[in-house]
This record gives C-alpha cells, structure tokens and sequence, in this order.
C-alpha cells in the first residue's frame, strides 16, 4: 500500500499536487480510528431522495470514471445526517486499487479497502452552482461507501457494461435512469462524519464527509472492469491502467471525527 502511495507520487503528476493544501488543516482523506470518534446523540439519520431520471451520462475525467447528474433542480438531493442544508447530487465515482489489498481512500482503524464510492453533493440552499460552492467551506457533503469483494452487484452491473465505451480519458456516453441509492448499504443510519477536504486537486477544504459504516459487495470480475479503464487518452502512446486513483491520507490536525452509533 505504501509503495503504491510513493508510485502514485512518482507517475502520476496529478497525485504529486500538494501534499496539504498550504496552511490546509482539514484534509482528506483520512484515517478513522473508531475509538477516539465521538458519539453524537444529536446526528441525525441521513435523508437521501434521489431521482434515477436525472442521471445523464457517464465519463473519464482521466482520475477517476464520474457519473453525472442533472443537478439544476433539486430532484436528487440529500439532507438529514450532520448537515443543516439541503444538498444537490452532481455526481458520483469510485477510488481503487490495482489489487484487492488496497483502494480506498479513507481507512477505519487502518483497515483498507478495495474501493470507495463518493457521492457528491453541493449545498442547494446557499449557493446556486457547484462551481460557487466548492469553494466554501459549507459547500459540499460527499456520501463515502466502502467496497467490499465478494457476491456481484446487480446494481452495479449496468454501469460495467459502461465502462469499455469509456475507456480512455475524455470519452463521454450517454447513461440515463440509474438509481445512485442501489449502490448504499442497507444501513445508511451508521456513520462517521468529519470535515474535510476534495481529495484530488483543488483539494478545497469544503467538505462534510458521511462515511457509512456498511460496506457494498461487489464481484472481483466487476471490480476488474474498473482497472481495464485508462488514465490516458486515445491519442497517447503509452496507455496507462487506471489504477490506485487514490490520495495518500493526510494528518487530522486535531479534527474530531464524529459517529452516529454506539
Ligand atoms: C473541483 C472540480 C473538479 N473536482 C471535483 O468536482 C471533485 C469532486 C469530489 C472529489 S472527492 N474525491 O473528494 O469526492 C474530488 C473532486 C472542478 N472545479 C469546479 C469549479 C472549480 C473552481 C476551481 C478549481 C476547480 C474547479
Ligand atoms: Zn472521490
């Protein structure tokens, strides 16, 4: 796992960017350590109403594969859980590994995954664009879903059959009527939750981040698919697997990470 870090560090120039944002105190991701998080009596259960109707198209940004939605009205949103707003969905995406052995980018009691899920969402009831929110500090709330190997994801499914029409950076196709909520546990009510930042660059410190304590499963076959997409566009020579897009995690600076559970 660490030498995945350093080779990340080395060859890819985008996961060389700035270690911490400089005078960053609230970076992600991070490592949750279960015992010093703090019970919080008052979180509330997570609130999600999301519309498959606003899903749009799915695409290679060349860090990650980003599903996108429709999100100039507020058909897909979350509220509820430590936030005091109302949240928009604009996209989701996935972090992983080139092995089952580690992915994810947030670890609990050090423990990693194979891939995590982020559902991101901007605050509707403040700002009117994402692009205006990514920059405040209340701006954003990003749902974090580990992933587990095991039984196939037939939810997951319609969105693996997508991925070879985007394998290479900057392909787009259309994707439409997917439900994001098949892909949460069925226990959305545990949760840790912290702020935090993007975890790839700007890397702004606008994040509240909801870390569901239920893992999804997904198969070793779909999780293959996932690594036979590339970092690299068509037109380059080399091509390169997009694998380990993750951060390497960043100090707490005294953040307390609070849970809904006991
Ligand atoms: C941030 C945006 C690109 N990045 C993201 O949207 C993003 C979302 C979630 C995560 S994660 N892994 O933390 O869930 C990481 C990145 C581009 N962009 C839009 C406005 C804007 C303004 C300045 C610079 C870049 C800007
Ligand atoms: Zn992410």
């Amino acid at each position: 796992m660490q030498e995945a870090a350093e080779y990340n560090m080395k060859m890819h120039p985008m996961w060389q960017g700035p270690l911490a944002v400089p005078g960053g105190d609230r970076q992600s991701p991070i490592d949750i350590i279960v015992q010093r998080s703090i019970i919080d009596s008052e979180l509330k259960p997570l609130v999600t109403e999301y519309d498959p109707h606003t899903c749009q198209q799915i695409w290679n940004n060349g860090y990650s594969f980003l599903v996108e939605y429709d999100d100039t009205t507020d058909k897909s949103t979350l509220k509820g859980g430590p936030l005091q707003d109302k949240f928009r969905l604009c996209q989701f995406h996935f972090h992983w590994g080139e092995t089952n052995a580690w992915g994810s980018e947030h670890t609990v009691d050090r423990r990693l995954f194979p891939a995590e899920l982020h559902l991101v969402h901007w605050n509707s009831d403040k700002y009117s664009l994402f692009e205006e929110a990514v920059m405040e500090d209340n701006g954003l709330a990003v749902i974090g879903v580990f992933l587990k190997v095991g039984k196939r994801h037939e939810g997951l499914q319609k969105l693996v059959d997508a991925l070879p029409a985007i394998r290479h950076k900057d392909s787009v196709v259309e994707f439409t009527r997917f439900d994001p909520g098949c892909l949460l546990p069925s226990n959305i009510e545990d949760y840790w939750t912290y702020h935090g930042s993007l975890t790839t660059p700007p890397l702004t410190e606008s994040v509240t981040w909801i870390i569901l304590k239920q893992h999804i499963e997904v198969s070793h076959d779909q999780l293959a698919v996932f690594r036979s997409l590339l970092f690299t566009s068509a037109e380059e020579e080399v091509q390169k697997s997009m694998v380990n897009n993750f951060r390497v995690q960043q100090p707490l600076r005294g953040r307390t990470v609070r849970s809904s559970f006991t």
